[in-house]
């Protein structure tokens, strides 16, 4: 395997049925393949460590040989195990490597790191792994996901669990990187329904239900219709792990309540996947309703925040549409889909007013397009100083974007 790598993974909208993923429900997401994480894996001049530099979080830690060659046993025994649950004797024996990242923000995305590349990369050192991103994090749009698969399919393609010679990855392949970056998404989330890293993995849209036997009923969804949303970053900070802990909680104490709530968020993502594969101007109202529909019953498990109200209260006084929470909530961002009489000047209206007076982000950005994808070594010759440059710190999304953005810069993808 010869170095540079570079892998790539995009966020996530969820459309209908965020929190009832978990108790297994039905759930609808599309990939938000503009807004993407990237990694580039290079050789460490010290060849005795391996170093993650994740500028985004300020978080650059090395670790050394000897540090990783004690977790082989455990981590082989991790690795040949079920892919549905963490081991437990890893998670104790990666420990005392992780004591020293106080930060949760640290803590979760080294976990992540160490866990999938014990299990699938060995005891191997001289490797430097370099995340840069440019979604925002921690904001619903599955930040946490979007790495997990990054890290996953380098390290599958590292670990020689997968080819990076062919042009394009195999069904095979992807199905390897959504299992490992579950695993991920584990380390990081606690206990994620595994929509998230489905849908970076796979990208386009995805319609998901967990079943009780935690085998998964998934459909790739590829014409997906474009629908009129704006999606508003509060940039109120959250944790998803927190928020579905909290979900987890209230299903145990009040089992009676929140199970038909739960099952009613799992009837709107069915019946919003019916409505969205034959979407016409006659059936699109149903949609706005379904949105309004869902978000009540996400306020009602408690994920909402007074922040995102703002957004439903406004695009409800200006008629601008229907907005729901997407992701875990408790913050980040809103999705609003656009009612079709709403008219491009108070659109514009409706933005600016979250702007100025809350200082809330518009994303303008259109759903679906690829997932996971990678660039060979070979494929890189010639680009060298321009990734030295984007994988620095304090780079600009717009110069992420120059040289990395799939379908547009000057790299040719493998996906
Ligand atoms: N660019 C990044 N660099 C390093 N770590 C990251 C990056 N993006 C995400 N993470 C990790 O993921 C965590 C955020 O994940 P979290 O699941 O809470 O939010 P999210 O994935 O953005 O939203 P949601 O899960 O609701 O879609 C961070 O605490 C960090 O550990
Ligand atoms: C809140 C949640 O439903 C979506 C987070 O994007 C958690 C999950 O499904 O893993
Ligand atoms: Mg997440």
């Amino acid at each position: 395997m010869s170095l540079p790598i570079v892998t790539s993974a995009p966020g996530k909208v969820i459309i209908f049925g965020e929190h009832s993923a978990v108790f297994k429900e039905p759930v609808i997401a599309a990939s938000v393949s503009s807004l993407r994480s990237y990694l580039l894996v290079t050789a460490t001049d010290d060849e005795n460590v391996i170093e993650l530099d994740f500028p985004d979080i300020k978080l650059d830690n090395k670790w050394k040989r000897q540090d990783i060659a004690v977790l082989k046993e455990c981590a082989v025994s991790a690795a040949s195990s079920s892919h549905n649950e963490l081991s437990q004797e890893l998670g104790v024996a990666l420990e005392p490597l992780l004591a020293n990242l106080n930060d949760p923000l640290h803590y979760h995305a080294a976990y992540c790191f160490l866990y999938l590349y014990t299990c699938l990369c060995g005891a191997k050192t001289g490797l430097k792994f370099t995340v840069k991103s440019t979604l925002p994090i921690g904001a619903g749009l599955g930040s946490s996901a979007s790495i997990s698969v990054c890290l996953a399919l380098a390290m599958g393609i590292l670990g020689g669990h997968i080819s990076d010679s062919g042009d394009k990855l195999s069904n095979s392949d992807l199905s390897f990187v959504n299992t490992w970056s579950f695993i991920g998404e584990k380390c990081i989330n606690g206990t994620p329904s595994g929509i998230d890293n489905a849908v970076a993995t796979y990208g386009n849209a995805v319609s998901f239900q967990r079943q009780d036997d935690n085998t998964i009923k998934f459909e790739r969804i590829l014409d997906f219709p474009q629908i009129p949303l704006i999606l508003t970053n509060t940039k109120i900070p959250r944790s998803t792990k927190t928020l579905v802990g909290n979900v987890v909680k209230l299903a145990e104490r009040e089992p009676l309540i929140t199970k038909p709530i739960l099952s009613a968020m799992g009837h709107i993502a069915t019946r919003g996947a019916e409505i969205l594969s034959s979407l016409s101007d006659e059936n699109y109202p149903v949609l706005l309703e379904l949105v309004r529909l869902n978000h009540g019953l996400l306020v009602s498990l408690g994920v909402s925040h007074p922040g995102l109200e703002v957004i439903r209260s406004l695009s409800d006084t200006m008629k601008i549409g229907s907005t729901k929470l997407t992701g875990a909530g408790g913050g980040g961002c809103a999705l609003t889909l656009i009612d079709k009489n709403a008219s491009d000047s108070e659109i514009d209206e409706f933005k600016s007013q979250l702007q100025k007076d809350h200082g809330y982000v518009s994303l303008s950005t259109g759903l679906g397009g690829m997932g996971c994808s990678y660039v060979s070594s070979e494929k890189l010759k010639g680009h060298v100083a321009s990734l030295a440059t984007v994988f620095a710190r304090d780079t600009t999304v717009e110069e992420i974007d120059s040289v990395l953005l799939p379908n547009g810069g000057p790299l040719s993808w493998v996906h």
